[in-house]
């Protein structure tokens, strides 16, 4: 299948050619409609517990910036909050938009935030990443939103190693990061089942999306935008827009874990 994208001819409109699920029944992103969540008292609080020394590198893999954990034994985990499993985090990475009024994937009661950190974890009842992404309960990401405002250190961190992934396929090796930094304070969150936002969109995604966002400034957004979706010695194409806009619920229920 030919490569997807982000563009005109290679963006979501057109996935479902050669990824015929995404018109399938529990997609991803979506709208959240918090009056329409329903609050379940049964909902675990979120356990997230990060080992900075797990984290390997920083790479381009041309339709994000990713950062890679090391996942072969339990140190970087989720457990708790909707899932009933311990899940090992594999990687996190971001979606963002051409200016600062969109970019994130999921929006709340349509409202678009300028990015969303995906942080992505897999369910160790299963041997490993590939196989768990096969399986119904096989994931579970994070969804953080960044919302304007004050310089975020932390982000910077990474906004610093920019200039050595500009292009794709480019990675560099990055260590001692704490995704923890990367969390809101409060953990309250919505939950639903749902799909990966990117092909090949497979339905093995419990998502967990944070309702309080984390700050970014327009200048370190801007820095995202720098980053390339093309690869060296190729015309140069501006990383922006690199979001999948919000698919059907179809019958689906959105649970809070907050009243
Ligand atoms: C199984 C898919 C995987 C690549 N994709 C991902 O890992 C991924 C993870 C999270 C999200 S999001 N935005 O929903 O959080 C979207 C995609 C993947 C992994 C190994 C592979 N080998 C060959 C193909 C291939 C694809
Ligand atoms: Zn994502």
């Amino acid at each position: 299948s030919h490569a997807w994208g982000y563009g005109a001819h290679t963006g979501p409109d057109k996935w479902a050619d050669s990824f015929p699920i995404a018109n399938g029944p529990r997609q991803s992103p979506i709208n959240i409609v918090p009056g329409d969540a329903s609050y379940d008292p049964a909902l675990k609080p979120l356990v997230l517990k990060y080992d900075p020394s797990t984290c390997l590198e920083i790479l381009n893999n041309g339709h994000s910036f990713q950062v890679t954990f090391l996942d072969d034994i339990d140190s970087s985990t989720l457990k708790d909050g909707p899932v009933l499993f311990n899940h090992r985090l594999k990687q996190f990475h971001f979606h963002w938009g051409s200016s600062d009024d969109h970019g994130s994937e999921h929006t709340v009661a349509g409202t678009k935030y300028p990015a969303e950190l995906h942080l992505v974890h897999w369910n160790t009842k299963y041997a490993n990443f590939g196989e768990a992404a096969s399986q119904p309960d096989g994931l579970a990401v994070v969804g953080v939103f960044l919302k304007i405002g004050e310089e975020n250190p932390n982000l910077q961190k990474l906004v610093d190693e920019f200039d050595s992934i500009k292009t794709k396929d480019s990675q560099c090796s990055f260590a001692d990061f704490n995704p923890e930094m990367l969390l809101p304070g409060c953990l309250d969150y919505w939950t639903y089942e749902g799909s990966l936002t990117t092909p090949p969109l497979l339905e093995s995604v419990t998502w967990i999306v944070c309702k309080e966002p984390i700050s970014v400034s327009s200048e370190q957004m801007a820095k995202f935008r720098s980053l390339l979706f093309s690869g060296e010695g190729e015309a140069e194409c501006c990383m922006v827009d690199n979001y999948r806009p919000p698919q059907p619920l179809k019958g689906r229920t959105v649970r809070a874990s907050f009243q």
